[in-house]
């Protein structure tokens, strides 16, 4: 273990002033002396004791449960001592300041976020694609996510990886024997079939990958940005999708000034929805700032719902200030961002749009309709049963492998093979698949992730 990780660490790991219960937890070496000076006796392991934790004075501070879980056999794989006091934040932070006092000897200080998972990591008792899985869990917005991150943690995620990397690992055993023969490669790959596992091995993958991006997907959302001209019902539609009063509406163009953002669910899938100022143009000072930080929200959209008017869409000045707002959204926009175009205020009688989505934010008409095109341009496959938990980072480290296999492939069908360029396409794929679960992952990428974890995690 590296040095930085030797100390022992303590944290209060609930929120504190919430919870009736709130838990004072210490992970590290040896830490009987602690447990002898707080809880005045030794502990069964495993075992939830009730007892009073004493001060220096030995006054009791709370009463409460500890239990001592000897290493390696706890969540740390570390000597991990929990005490299960009454949650206010005061005893909590009285019990901690306690904890650190009476470790002072063997060197207590208070944890940093995600130091605990990031010794279970350390330690060998779970994965980083696990670890994630933990923040994940803690943090997710649906019941979905919450669901899918728990298969994550379970390890539904890291077995497919280590599917692949077997399968892999085999391969790679295959063309490093068959280096050491040269006289015989060619025939030696041909007889083991190396072209058939490779193929099997990246269809395998395909499949991994469509699971891993739906399960990003189901962490991280989709962006949808409501623009459109004033007037038009954007608020309408962010307050009907949302359901509830978000944001001003009236019948007064160029209401919304600020952006007004909700995030939904749709079947799971969080989809942050962000209503915007009216675009037009415009000579006052606020609601020119309101259009301009409309243009900044549309172009980090992943999709932008282009709402107009049904009851004005007759009018020439109405489509050509349509046409202008569709120019220029071509023009800011990348190609991959859809803008789908949607006709508002349908319940009141007036002639068909040329082509979209016909919608009333007022009954809500067509917002089913609606919800379905979103999940679709989101790439949404996957009923939420059966799906885990995953990142962005793990989708691009899968794509970085299937780019080393493909190469591998066509090392492998090349007239002269190289068998050492397709040695090394392998190796550099399995790498690639290593950094997902967290084998010879690099520090920096540690800090990054356990960085972002909550206190006491
Ligand atoms: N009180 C409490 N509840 C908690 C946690 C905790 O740390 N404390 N957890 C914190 O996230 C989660 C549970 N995670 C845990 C994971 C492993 C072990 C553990 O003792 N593992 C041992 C023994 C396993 C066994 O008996 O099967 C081991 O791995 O050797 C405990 C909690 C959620 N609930
Ligand atoms: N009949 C009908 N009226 C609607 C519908 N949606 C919105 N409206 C009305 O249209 C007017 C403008 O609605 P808003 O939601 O404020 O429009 P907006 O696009 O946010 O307008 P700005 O914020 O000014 O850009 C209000 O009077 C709404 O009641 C609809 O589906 N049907
Ligand atoms: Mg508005």
């Amino acid at each position: 273990m590296l040095a930085r990780h030797a100390d022992p660490i303590a944290a209060i790991a609930t929120a504190p002033g919430r919870g009736g219960v709130g838990i004072v937890r210490i992970s590290g070496k040896n830490l009987a002396p602690l447990i002898e000076a707080v809880c005045a006796r030794s502990l069964k392991p495993r075992e939830a004791t009730y007892l009073p934790f004493r001060d220096a004075q030995a006054q009791p501070i709370d009463q409460g449960l500890a239990i001592h879980f000897p290493a390696p056999h706890s969540y740390t794989g570390e000597d991990v001592l929990e005490l299960q006091a009454h949650g206010g934040p005061v005893v909590l932070q009285l019990l901690l300041a306690r904890c650190l006092e009476a470790g002072a000897a063997i060197c207590v200080r208070v944890a940093q976020p995600g130091e605990f998972t990031e010794r279970a990591f350390l330690n060998d008792k779970i994965d980083l694609a696990q670890a994630e899985a933990v923040a994940d869990l803690i943090d997710a917005s649906t019941e979905a996510a919450a669901r899918s991150a728990s298969r994550s943690l379970s390890g539904a995620f890291s077995s497919e990886i280590h599917a692949l990397r077997d399968a892999l690992i085999h391969l790679r055993m295959l063309v490093e024997a068959t280096l050491d023969f040269p006289e015989e490669e060619i025939d030696f790959l041909q007889k083991a079939d190396a072209h058939g596992q490779l193929s099997k091995l990246k269809h395998t993958l395909a499949g991994v990958m469509r699971r891993t991006e739906q399960g990003a997907l189901l962490r991280d959302g989709i962006k949808v940005v409501i623009a459109g001209q004033p007037n038009a019902g954007k608020s309408s539609l962010l307050n009907a999708l949302a359901g509830a009063e978000l944001a001003i509406v009236t019948p007064i163009a160029g209401t919304t000034r600020d952006k007004v953002a909700q995030t939904i669910q749709i079947e799971g899938v969080p989809v942050h929805v962000i209503d915007t100022a009216g675009l037009r143009h415009s000579e006052d000072e606020v609601e020119k700032i309101g259009i301009a930080r409309a243009w900044t929200e549309i172009e980090a959209a992943d999709a932008v719902l282009f709402l107009h008017d049904l009851t004005r869409a007759g009018g020439a000045d109405y489509q050509a200030a349509d046409a202008a707002i569709a120019a220029l959204l071509t023009e800011k926009l990348p190609p991959r961002v859809p803008v789908i175009d949607v006709w508002n205020k349908a319940d009141v009688e007036a002639t068909a749009p040329a082509a979209g989505l016909r919608l009333s934010a007022k009954t809500g008409a067509g917002l089913d309709t609606l919800r379905r095109k979103l999940l679709e341009v989101a790439g949404w496959q996957s009923a939420p049963e059966g799906v885990y938990i995953a990142r962005e980072r793990h989708v691009q480290a899968l794509r970085r492998v299937d780019a080393h296999l493909s190469q591998a492939e066509t090392q492998l069908a090349a007239q002269a093979q190289m068998l050492d360029l397709l040695a090394e396409e392998l190796r550099l794929a399995q790498n690639a698949l290593n950094q997902i679960t967290g084998e010879f992952s690099s520090d920096d990428l540690l800090g990054v992730i356990f960085s972002s974890f909550c206190i006491g995690k």
